[in-house]
């Protein structure tokens, strides 16, 4: 796809995560994940590619994503952290699966 269009897609998308009624399993995926608020001071030791949507959405605007692939690249970066760090049976691990599947529903569209 011709550069503007793939990007306009990826904003497109990301706007789709964002919108409330998302919010019961987006939540903890839309700021950087704090490990002082979560209590869990080990993440940045667990987790050494932090990334989040606020993050995605600031880089689509500041024109880092040379192309869609690098766009997507980041935005499953969330959900591998977010495998990574929740074991199975934790709440936001669930979340993390929720919210994978409304993003490969809407990229694939
Ligand atoms: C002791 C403990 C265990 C698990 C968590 N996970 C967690 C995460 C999280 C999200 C993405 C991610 O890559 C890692 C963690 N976000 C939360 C929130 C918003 C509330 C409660 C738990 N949360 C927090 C504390």
């Amino acid at each position: 796809k011709k550069f503007a269009t793939e990007l306009k897609f990826c904003e497109e998308v990301l706007a789709e995560l964002k919108k409330p009624k998302h919010n019961s399993f987006a939540n903890p995926f839309l700021e950087p994940v704090d490990p002082v608020a979560l209590n869990i001071p080990h993440y940045f030791t667990v987790i050494k590619h932090p990334m989040d949507i606020s993050t995605v959405s600031r880089k689509l605007k500041e024109g880092s994503y040379g192309n869609a692939k690098e766009f997507e690249k980041d935005v499953r970066q969330i959900f591998t952290n977010c495998y990574k760090f929740n074991p199975v049976g934790n709440a936001v691990r669930e979340m993390g699966k929720q919210f994978e599947n409304l993003f490969n529903t809407e990229w694939e569209k």
